[in-house]
């Protein structure tokens, strides 16, 4: 979900890692030419998740990256396939954590109206089956740095690594 620290989680997790650090936002971004508020005011949504899926298809191509996605990323069964070429991880944090997080915030153009709270507790709902698809679900305690967040990822990653080795002697 927008807000729940993909960014700031995901570019510390990356250096510990070793791997190369991408934000689909930010790649958005570049590729348009202008802030993602610019690209929903002049293109509208459905532009936006357009370019978003471009982007993620060509970073699903690579290894050691560690991409963090914009939060609706998960409502294209397409973005599934490319997502699944990697580890999926969950950050579930709670809508009133996000909405604390994200006061005051105007680069979230889904916010921008009178009840963002709102908005966030609707949106958490009626994604939730489909970030619950992650492979890892972190749920985010309150008050959780992102530092101990990432220290419970490298924790937890290994367990549900997709590949086994098989032992042919
Ligand atoms: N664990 C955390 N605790 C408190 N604030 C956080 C945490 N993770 C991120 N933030 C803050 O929340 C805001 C949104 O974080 P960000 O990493 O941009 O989220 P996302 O990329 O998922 O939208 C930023 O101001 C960031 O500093
Ligand atoms: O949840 C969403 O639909 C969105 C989340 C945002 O990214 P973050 O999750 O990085 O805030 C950004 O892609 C856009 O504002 C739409």
């Amino acid at each position: 979900m927008m807000g729940s620290g993909k960014t700031t989680v995901g570019r510390l997790l990356a250096r510990e890692l070793g791997y190369q650090f991408f934000d689909t936002d930010e790649l958005v971004e570049e590729v348009a030419g202008c802030s993602i508020a610019q690209i929903f005011a002049d293109a509208g949504e459905a532009q936006f998740r357009q370019l978003e899926s471009q982007v993620l298809e060509q970073l699903c191509a690579y290894q050691k990256l560690l991409v963090a996605t914009g939060g609706g990323i998960v409502l294209s069964p397409k973005n599934w396939s490319y997502l699944h070429h990697g580890l999926v991880v969950w950050l579930d944090v709670s809508a009133e954590q996000l909405y604390r997080r994200l006061q005051g915030d105007s680069s979230r153009p889904l916010l921008q109206n009178p009840d963002p709270l709102a908005t966030l507790r609707s949106l958490l709902a009626s994604r939730q089956g489909l970030y619950a698809q992650a492979d890892l679900r972190l749920v985010v305690g309150e008050g959780e740095t992102p530092e101990a967040i990432v220290r419970r990822a490298i924790a937890e990653i290994p367990k549900c690594l997709k590949t086994t080795t098989v032992d042919l002697n």
